[in-house]
């Protein structure tokens, strides 16, 4: 089994990571964002929930609860929408909806998506097929949300980079913060579901597909998994994730007995918090302090989730190299400097599962930074 692994100059935040982390009786890593002790325990805290886990729960974060409540409402009023009606907002190319499909390499999962561009001008282009009746408003709504997500984003990216002592502490958030930026939203929507599906590196049963529950079909069996979307990591800077009180998500985590072996742990809903994980390029950026979190939706039965996820990624041209002061002699550079575009190029091509990151590893023998230029953007 793969488990996150942190660089052996990180122990220490690991550590304290695992205090905060046993704190909490659902084992989920929480940050007050509203700083009660103090900005320097903030950024410590912060750090030290990356390290350990590379996610944490955001509470007291600042949003008012009016904006993503908007958000599920346009949200919710498109998924409603006939199929046929839906469909003129598709196929994802890769914006755009989507069902069941994820990406195009035969990844399948229990759900329907929105995936739009954050820039305004993308989303209004965007907004006549998803809102025929006021587009307009729909643009709004999607900038708002999009606008206090990406605040709450460089606050948590400035906090790490206190956290970690560098020496320009605002140096990631001014990667998403570019006008060309290529940040994403994803706007998921899983229907209720009551069989059994599975066909993934750590899943625990591989079981055929599956419709949508229908009355009389058979509950799941014990010990089997029905998939929302499968695992994975997200291969942008930062992901911040907010859902309806629907259960599903889970994160892949080590095993408290530091066996190291790892288990999915269910992630407990909480639509008036914020969950927030590294990425590959973070991943990159820290030379593999800080570890990109696997993490799946498993179907849940009775309600419908609908969650939105901000992904936090740079221009298309920015080069993603170790920031200097994590690369050190006992810490050597892992990952060689490579381009968004280079990464998201290759990533497209691969399946879900893979740990793509993998493939930039120093002395894996691939191309390097310059040797693709190819920066097509998405439309
Ligand atoms: C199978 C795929 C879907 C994905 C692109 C990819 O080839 C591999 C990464 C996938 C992912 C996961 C996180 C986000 O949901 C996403 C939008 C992204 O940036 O990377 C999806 C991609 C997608 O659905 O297009
Ligand atoms: O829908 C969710 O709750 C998570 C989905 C996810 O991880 C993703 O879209 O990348
Ligand atoms: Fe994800």
């Amino acid at each position: 089994m793969v488990v996150p692994s942190a660089a052996p100059e990180c122990r220490r935040e690991a550590a304290a990571a695992a205090a905060v982390f046993r704190r909490r009786r659902d084992g989920i890593p929480t940050v007050d964002m509203s700083a009660p002790a103090g900005r320097g325990e903030l950024s410590r805290q912060l750090a030290a929930a990356f390290a350990g886990s590379g996610f944490f729960k955001a509470v007291n974060h600042g949003v008012a609860a009016r904006v993503p409540a908007r958000m599920d409402g346009a949200a919710a009023a498109f998924f409603a929408r006939p199929a046929p009606e839906k469909q003129l907002a598709g196929p994802p190319d890769p914006l755009g909806y989507g069902s069941r499909s994820i990406g195009t390499n035969g990844d399948v999962g229990e759900l329907e998506y929105l995936i739009l561009h954050t820039s305004p001008d993308a989303v209004a282009r965007k907004a006549g097929a998803i809102d025929t009746t006021d587009p307009h408003r729909f643009s709004q709504v999607v900038n708002d949300y999009v606008e206090a997500v990406r605040q709450l984003a460089c606050q948590v990216l400035d906090l790490l980079g206190e956290g970690l002592g560098l020496r320009d502490p605002t140096s990631l958030s001014r990667l998403i913060t570019a006008t060309d930026n290529d940040s994403l939203i994803r706007i998921n929507h899983y229907p209720p579901s009551c069989t059994t599906t599975a066909t993934h590196q750590h899943q625990e049963r591989h079981v055929g597909a599956s419709p949508r529950c229908t009355a009389g079909e058979p509950k799941p069996g014990a010990g089997t998994t029905t998939i929302g979307f499968g695992e994975h990591t997200d291969p942008q800077i930062l992901s911040i994730l907010r859902a309806n009180d629907v259960d599903g998500l889970q994160v892949l985590l080590p095993d408290a007995a530091g066996d190291h072996d790892v288990s999915w742990v269910p992630v407990p809903p909480d639509p008036s918090a914020f969950f927030i994980n590294v990425g590959d390029l973070l991943q990159a950026l820290t030379n593999g302090r800080l570890v990109s979190i696997r993490h799946r939706v498993v179907a849940s039965t009775g309600k419908p989730r609908l969650s939105t996820i901000y992904f936090a990624a740079p221009p298309l041209h920015a080069t993603i190299s170790a920031l200097p002061e994590t690369v050190t002699a006992a810490a050597p550079r892992r990952y060689r400097p490579f381009t968004w575009a280079e990464y998201k190029k290759t990533m497209y091509t691969l399946r879900l599962s893979h740990n793509r990151l993998d493939l930039f590893h120093v002395g894996n023998g691939v191309a390097g930074v310059g040797d693709d230029d190819d920066d097509d953007d998405q439309e």
